[in-house]
């Protein structure tokens, strides 16, 4: 079996003379959420263009909830949300095909017993006739280099593999963001590495929430969400900074 995960993806990357093209827009108007009773997002305004962007901030800070107002998994109560055009509200029934989500814990993502039969459904999701969808499930495997996982049970995969399962079901989606809130938590660093590396390399917007702060090298923007507001935005290699200092001040 591969040791590596593969790099001969669907790649589109930029010459480095050349301007990186920005992502569609994805932008929020004075948002406010409100959970449990309690304000977790307060009056948020947003526009992210950036094709690489962390999100950072002490837990209960409100990284979950914002990204989860993004694909349709929330409802703001207050202000509006359009993503890659679609209006959150309006449209909330479209953004799961627009917006492919990667949880931290694989198992909340994963249902079905094979690593084909889970592909099938990610295909018939993204609108396959079902029969097409079974019959499509290794080619799209094998487009990843992982045909030979095909008929393998999902509980017999290592953390590593599940995680990767589940980015290469949400992308056979073809989904124009990909949103990972916290995906690398349970991960050694070899394989942390080599799913950012992966990331790294695809065509799409992406959103990484993330707390392992050196995961955001070479991304355009850094946003630090801090009690429900925006409290840092810009490169990282000022942010981040900026939030080590204040998380290590509060240890
Ligand atoms: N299901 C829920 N019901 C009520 N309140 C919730 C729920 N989930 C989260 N919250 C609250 O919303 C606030 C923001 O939580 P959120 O999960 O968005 O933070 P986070 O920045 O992602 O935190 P972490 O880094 O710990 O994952 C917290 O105060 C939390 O207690």
């Amino acid at each position: 079996m591969p040791s590596t995960f593969p790099v001969s993806l669907p790649v589109t990357l930029a010459a480095p003379d050349m301007p990186v093209p920005h992502a569609p827009l994805i932008r929020l108007e004075n948002v406010t959420l409100t959970r449990g009773g309690r304000v977790v997002l307060d009056d948020i305004s947003l526009e992210i263009a950036e094709r690489r962007v962390g999100l950072i901030g002490t837990n209960g800070s409100g990284k979950s909830s914002l990204v989860r107002l993004l694909n349709g998994l929330l409802a703001a109560d207050k202000g509006r949300i359009t993503v890659h055009g679609l209006d959150a509200h309006e449209k909330a029934s479209e953004l799961p095909r627009t917006v492919g989500f990667i949880f931290q814990n694989p198992d909340h993502q994963i249902i079905f017993p094979t690593v084909a039969e889970e592909i099938a459904f990610s295909l018939e999701q993204a609108g396959m006739p079902r029969r097409q969808a079974a019959k499509e499930a290794v080619p799209a495997l094998a487009r990843f280099e992982r045909a030979h996982w095909a008929e393998r049970p999902v509980h017999a995969l290592s953390e590593g593999e599940k995680q990767f399962l589940c980015i290469i079901a949400v992308l056979v989606m073809t989904p124009s963001l990909l949103i990972l809130d916290e995906p690398f938590s349970s991960l050694d660093l070899p394989t942390r590495r080599r799913l950012e590396a992966l990331v790294a390399g695809l065509d799409q917007q992406v959103i990484l929430v993330a707390h392992e702060l050196d995961a955001f090298a070479g991304y355009e923007r850094v946003i630090w969400l801090h009690e429900g507001r925006v409290r840092g935005d810009g490169p990282p290699g000022e942010v981040v900074p900026a939030y080590r200092s204040f998380a290590e001040a509060l240890a």
